[in-house]
C-alpha cells in the first residue's frame, strides 16, 4: 500500500497503522498531533488508526509552540505559516526589520514594482532580503491579462536564476483588485505546462479553488477581502469549504487587517496566511509583524487542539454533579 507522508510517497508491503509510521520515522514516544486526510487526530488518539491505500498523513508536532509544525509547498517544508509581502514600507530597513520580526520564511516580491536586479544601479531588495535566508516568491501584482502574468513569471525566472516557485495573480480591475478568474485559469495552465510551481491568488470561491488545484497549482490562495482593504475574512464558510475540499495547501492571501483575522484563518484550518498591508501600514510595523507571527501560531495551535462545540445555552464551569453538599 502507498501513503503520502508529509507530501512524500511511502510504500508499505501491507496495511499499517499510524503508530507504525511514527515509529518508523523515529518519533515514537513524542507528544505529537497528526493530520489524516486533512482531519486532525490530536495527541494519542491516532495510535491504532489503520491506514488505507493513498491516505495522506501529515505529522504535526504541536507541542512547544509549533516548532516542528511544518507545511509543504512544491516539495519544500516550511516552519513559518506566515508569508509576507515587501510593499508599502517606509524604507528598506523597515522592510528588513518587519520581515525579520514576522519570522516568515517565504517573502513575496512584486516583480513589476520592485527592483530585484532588472534596474542595475538602483537599490535592490535582494540586498536586504537575501535569497540565501528567505524563499523569494515572485508575484505578478499589477498584471491584468494572462499574457502579462506569464511574461512576468518568465522574467522572474531569469532574474532569479531558474527559480520555479511563483505567485500568480491576474487582476480584473483597479478598483477592487479582485482576481480575473478566467484569465487566471489560462495563465495557470500555461505556467504549469512551462514547469513553474504555481501558488495562485483567487476568489473565496470553492469551485474556482478546486479548478486551480486540478490545473496543477501547488497551493491555492483565496482572498480574505480585497487587497489592501484590511477588512478581514469576509466569508469564513467559503474558506472552510475550500480547506475541506483541498489536496494542496490553502493560504489566505490579501485583506487581513489585524492579528485576530490571521488567527481566524488558521483556526479555519488554513495552512498559512500571506499578508502585506496589515503589517506595513500599521502604526508600528515591526511590532505588528511580531503580533502576526504570534497570531498565526496561536490560531494554528487552537485549530490542532480542536475548539469546544458552540452551545446555545449556559453550562456551569464548575459542575456540582456528584458532589455531596
Ligand atoms: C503582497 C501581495 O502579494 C499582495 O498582492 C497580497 O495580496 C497582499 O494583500 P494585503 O496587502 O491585503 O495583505
Amino acid at each position: 500500500m502507498n501513503i503520502l507522508l508529509n507530501g512524500e510517497s511511502r510504500e508499505y508491503p501491507e496495511a499499517t497503522t499510524v503508530a507504525r509510521v511514527i515509529t518508523d520515522i523515529g518519533l515514537s514516544g513524542k507528544r505529537i498531533a497528526v493530520e489524516l486526510n486533512k482531519e486532525i487526530l490530536p495527541f494519542d488518539r491516532y495510535e491504532q488508526q489503520t491506514l488505507q491505500d493513498n491516505d495522506r498523513l501529515e505529522i504535526v508536532h504541536a507541542i512547544g509552540g509549533g516548532q516542528d509544525d511544518t507545511f509543504t509547498v512544491a516539495g519544500t517544508r516550511f516552519h513559518s505559516r506566515l508569508l509576507v509581502g515587501t510593499g508599502k514600507y517606509k524604507d528598506l530597513e523597515e522592510t528588513r526589520l518587519a520581515i525579520e520580526a514576522s519570522g516568515a520564511e517565504i517573502v513575496t516580491v512584486a516583480i513589476r514594482r520592485t527592483n530585484i536586479g532588472q534596474n542595475p544601479g538602483e537599490p535592490n531588495l535582494l540586498d536586504v532580503i537575501s535569497p540565501d535566508k528567505y524563499t523569494i516568491l515572485p508575484n505578478t501584482a499589477g498584471c491584468f491579462t494572462a499574457d502579462d502574468a506569464v511574461r512576468t513569471c518568465r522574467l522572474a525566472r531569469e532574474l532569479l536564476g531558474g527559480h520555479k516557485l511563483v505567485k500568480l495573480e491576474v487582476l480584473a480591475d483597479q478598483k477592487t483588485l479582485f482576481p480575473d478568474v478566467a484569465e487566471t485559469y489560462v495563465a495557470a495552465e500555461l505556467l504549469v505546462k512551462d514547469g513553474f510551481d504555481v501558488m495562485v491568488y483567487t476568489n473565496d470561491d470553492p469551485i474556482a479553488a478546486k479548478r486551480l488545484e486540478d490545473i496543477g497549482c501547488v497551493a491555492v490562495m483565496p482572498l480574505a477581502a480585497p487587497i489592501g482593504s484590511g477588512l478581514g475574512i469576509r466569508n469564513p464558510y467559503n474558506i472552510l469549504t475550500i480547506v475541506e475540499n483541498a489536496n494542496v495547501p490553502i493560504l489566505v492571501d490579501a485583506g487581513v487587517g489585524t492579528a485576530s483575522d490571521a488567527a481566524i484563518a488558521m483556526e479555519l484550518g488554513c495552512d498559512g496566511v500571506l499578508m502585506n498591508t496589515a503589517i506595513a501600514a500599521a502604526q508600528h510595523p515591526v511590532m505588528m509583524a511580531e503580533a502576526m507571527r504570534k497570531a498565526i501560531e496561536a490560531g494554528r495551535l487552537a485549530f490542532l487542539a480542536g475548539r469546544m462545540p458552540r452551545k446555545r445555552f449556559a453550562s456551569a464551569s464548575s459542575p456540582i454533579d456528584g458532589l455531596f453538599l
